[in-house]
């Protein structure tokens, strides 16, 4: 047996290699250290200090761990969450739009891409922007009056989706009157806002889902489950996955190799030497488990000046454009040759790199491995001594999103955002470099990049097929010539997830936010704006939390260019920009 090869013999779980090269004595002492301390048993039982030493704070990690057991917990209400699917499909319903922000859209947004729709299953539609366009193209792409629409919120405050279901609510209530209320299902926490509004509203169900749980580490509860089993996923077989990951991790009693502690100890470890980059490597169907781990293990991890910064969808290149700030992780199949992928990240295993591969059965295995990335996060934040379970800058951003917003409310529009450095061919530059065309006001931005440095994208522009493919080409631009980790991400997503690493995390980040007009904007019944000027609130709202923690940035406001083209125009600057040595 390979000795880096983990004993999973007698549970029955996903395999997961770990190769660390020269990190391997650090990480193996790291894990003796945690063992001769009884991590495992004292993880069970909720023992805060091994996070945080503050009694305010330890009570506070004590009350989110409601996640260790959550997959039991949910094992008897199986049948009654698929009771209701029956009911919803007996009932004529044709889609399903789930509408929410991070946690409670996450989950269902990696079920979508990962499990083909079973034959009872119904088309599940995600809505986490807010987005005029995006809106728009839900509202087009289903029947409203056959439509299922689930407003997850845990909290029951979130902005985004209160304004969501009020919009579609407004737009049932047109069609239906008095029975849109039949068209909507809520998932949020006892005692929420949102419970009560929901109840006046006539909503068709309210799913109470179990406290102690947060949104990032609620995959396994209602927040995931629901949407699961309305997509016609056997939801019992993806929690029974979980509890077997549960007992390979310690739940039922002592483990020789706790899966979930070696994977944290590891990637905490790792951090702490610099290897902070956790660069994740799918097969197609599985890139957006890569949403799922970034908020996952960015919202938890990053804070303090601290993190680990996970890296989904950056390009897959050779060994020569990689710095050593890279720790690789491979998720696929076991049964899936995916070649391309595996070849380069054997090249990158060969080159050096630490490599970690984990290989699922069926895409039922990510019941398992939800719960081992938990696990994971949460030791790797031990590692790091930082508590996994808040994310205090994330509201930062929401409150200057607030302060906007009232503005907004009084004058009618936001206020104007300072001078440009430069406007060009359409394009207006905000930075705080100088240049006297967009090619050098881009050299001078990228010039402040640093070895261990990343290039974030935050695109507040509607997702297509188009727009990913010219901001991938953006990706692998800098990453050819600058060799540093790049990040993208759609605004207001990624607010509820890497948000919290941006402003919390090292100051290694080079922020590239892409803004525009919304030439077709949709109005917000019941409220005196448009999905259009809360997206670009939201924008100028992080940007201003950005600058608050000293953070670079570099907005280009693609204005009335349009959003492809400008974005083709940034690019083309961009070339000239950054020329080849
Ligand atoms: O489910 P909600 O309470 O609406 O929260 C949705 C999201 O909002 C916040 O921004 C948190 O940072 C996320 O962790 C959370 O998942």
């Amino acid at each position: 047996m390979n000795p880096n090869s983990m004993d999973t013999s007698s549970f029955s779980i996903p395999a997961m290699t770990v190769q660390l090269g020269q990190y391997q004595a650090a990480v193996s002492a790291r894990l003796a250290d945690f063992n001769a301390r009884n991590f495992t048993a004292g993880f069970w039982q909720k023992q805060a200090d091994l996070w945080v030493q503050d009694a305010e704070a330890q009570q506070s990690v004590r009350s989110f761990m409601g996640w260790l057991r959550v997959a039991e917990t949910m094992l008897p209400h199986v049948e009654e969450i698929q009771q209701f699917a029956r009911e919803v499909r007996a009932a004529g319903f044709t889609h399903v739009v789930v509408m929410g922000m991070g946690g409670s859209t996450m989950t269902p947004i990696v079920f979508k891409q990962a499990f083909e729709k079973s034959a009872d299953g119904l088309p599940l539609l995600v809505l986490d922007t807010t987005n005029p366009g995006s809106v728009r193209e839900i509202e087009e792409a289903v029947s409203l009056p056959e439509t299922l629409f689930v407003v997850a919120s845990k909290s029951g405050t979130t902005a985004e989706p209160l304004a969501f279901g009020d919009y579609f609510y407004a737009r049932l209530k047109e069609l239906k009157g008095d029975k849109a209320g039949e068209n909507f299902v809520a998932i949020t926490d006892p005692g929420s806002k949102f419970v009560t509004q929901a109840t006046a509203e006539g909503y068709r169900r309210i799913f109470l889902n179990f406290a102690e749980v947060g949104g990032r580490f609620s995959a396994l509860s209602y927040f995931g489950l629901v949407p699961a089993a309305l997509y016609g996923i056997d939801i019992n077989t993806l929690l029974e996955r979980a509890i077997e990951m549960m007992r390979a991790t310690g739940s039922a009693g002592d483990v020789a190799h706790n899966p979930g502690l070696e994977l944290g100890v590891a990637l905490g470890v790792l951090a702490e030497q610099g290897r902070d980059k956790l660069t994740l490597v799918v097969p197609e169907n599985l890139t957006d488990l890569g949403l799922w781990l970034e908020q996952l293990i960015a919202e938890s991890t990053g804070k303090e000046g601290k993190g680990i910064l996970p890296v989904a969808g950056d390009p897959l290149s050779g060994p020569e454009v990689y710095g050593s700030d890279r720790v690789f992780v491979y998720v696929g199949f076991e049964n899936q040759p995916d070649e391309e992928n595996r070849r380069k990240v054997a090249a990158l295993e060969a080159a050096g790199h630490p490599v970690i591969t984990i290989l699922l059965r069926d895409a039922l295995d990510l019941g398992a491995e939800f719960f081992r990335w938990e696990v994971a996060t949460a030791v790797a934040s031990a590692v790091l001594r930082i508590n996994p379970f808040d994310q205090p800058n994330v509201q930062a951003a929401k409150t200057a999103t607030d302060q906007l917003m009232k503005v907004v409310v009084e004058r009618g529009a936001l206020p104007q955002t300072s001078t440009p450095a430069l406007e060009e061919n359409g394009l207006s530059y905000y930075t705080s470099v100088t240049g006297s065309n967009a090619a050098d006001v881009l050299k001078a931005f990228f010039q402040q990049a640093g070895a261990d440095n990343f290039l974030c994208i935050q695109a507040y522009l509607m997702e297509t097929p188009a727009l990913n493919t010219e901001l991938n080409e953006l990706r692998a631009l800098v990453q050819q010539r600058l060799h540093i980790a790049t990040a993208s991400g759609y605004g207001p997503r990624f607010l509820h997830s890497t948000g919290q690493y941006h402003k919390g995390g090292p100051d290694t980040g080079l922020f590239l936010q892409l803004t525009t007009d919304h030439a077709q904007d949709l109005p917000l019944p019941g409220r005196p704006y448009t999905f259009g000027t809360f997206q670009n609130a939201q924008a100028a709202g992080d940007l201003e939390a950005l600058h608050n923690y000293n953070r670079r940035t570099l907005r280009v406001h693609l204005g009335s260019a349009g959003e492809e083209a400008g974005v083709a125009q940034l690019l083309q600057d961009l070339r000239t920009a950054l020329v080849a040595e």
